[in-house]
């Protein structure tokens, strides 16, 4: 016999209002563990909306949202170093807010510094690190705090095609290992195929979840499987659903 264990996020026809706004509208979202979700959608239909009511900073209108979790991580857009601290330093951060003994602290630091592979660069400020390198410490500052849910709001956006690709291989690769729940949030279709179990378009505004589409490629991903047919069949009829959402 299975049991059945609970989604680690569960939101039931979530609605949004900001003032006048009606930002979201009978959205119907699930992580379960073991799955990684990408959510895309155009311009202002409400995706970072969903991240900061799946961290607990926005409180919804109507509906139920529930994370079964404590342990979230978040990796933003910017990746949000402190200028005056080293690699190491930064990587602690979490930890430190946490009240993570010392010890402790430096021995996550250290694990999380080598799985992204930034070994060599501990003593190293931002302002020395490449745009993803100052990424890879963003998220070896998550992993310090060993999360069960990973919440990523556009995280490579800013980043040239060929570090973006590095970083999506990088990010499978922990996924795989490290055993969280992911929820992501972009702009590129490719990326969400690439990366996810589960890729869901919304359409706006408000926005509400238009369509899911399951992702049938194996885990571990052979980076490979970008230049197949199946690969851009699949690309391609979400982003037809994405333009049909956004009629
Ligand atoms: N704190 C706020 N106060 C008022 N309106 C808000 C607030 N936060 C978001 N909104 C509105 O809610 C809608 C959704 O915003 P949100 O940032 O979630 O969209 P998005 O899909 O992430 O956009 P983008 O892809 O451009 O980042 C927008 O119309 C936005 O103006």
């Amino acid at each position: 016999m299975t049991v059945e264990t609970p989604p680690l996020l569960d939101f039931r026809d979530v609605s949004m209002r900001f003032g006048s706004t009606e930002a979201l509208t009978g959205v119907d979202l699930s992580v379960n563990r073991g799955e990684f979700v990408s959510v895309v959608g155009p311009s202002g239909c409400g995706k970072s909306t969903l991240l900061r009511i799946a961290s607990g900073l926005e409180k919804i209108s109507g509906g139920t949202a529930s994370v079964e979790s404590r342990r979230i991580g978040y990796v933003f857009q910017d990746a949000t170093l402190l200028a005056w601290r080293s690699v190491r330093s930064n990587v602690e951060l979490l930890a430190e807010l946490h009240r993570v003994p010392r010890a402790e602290r430096a021995r996550r630091a250290a694990e999380a510094i080598e799985l992204v592979g930034l070994t060599g660069f501990e003593n190293h400020l931002p302002r020395q690190l490449s745009g993803g390198m100052r990424m890879r410490t963003s998220l070896a500052r998550s992993l310090t705090l060993d999360p069960e849910l990973f919440l990523f709001d556009e995280p490579f956006g800013a980043l040239d095609e060929i570090t973006r690709e590095r970083l999506n291989d990088e990010l499978l690769r922990l996924f795989v290992q490290q055993n969280f729940a992911g929820l992501f949030i972009t702009h590129s279709v490719a990326e969400a195929v690439y990366l996810s179990t589960r890729v869901l378009v919304m359409s706006g505004r408000p926005g509400t979840i238009g369509a899911s589409f399951d992702v049938p490629f194996d885990l571990p991903r052979d980076p490979d499987i970008r230049f197949t047919p199946e690969f851009a069949a699949l690309v391609g009829q979400i982003s037809h659903a994405l333009r049909e959402g956004h009629r």
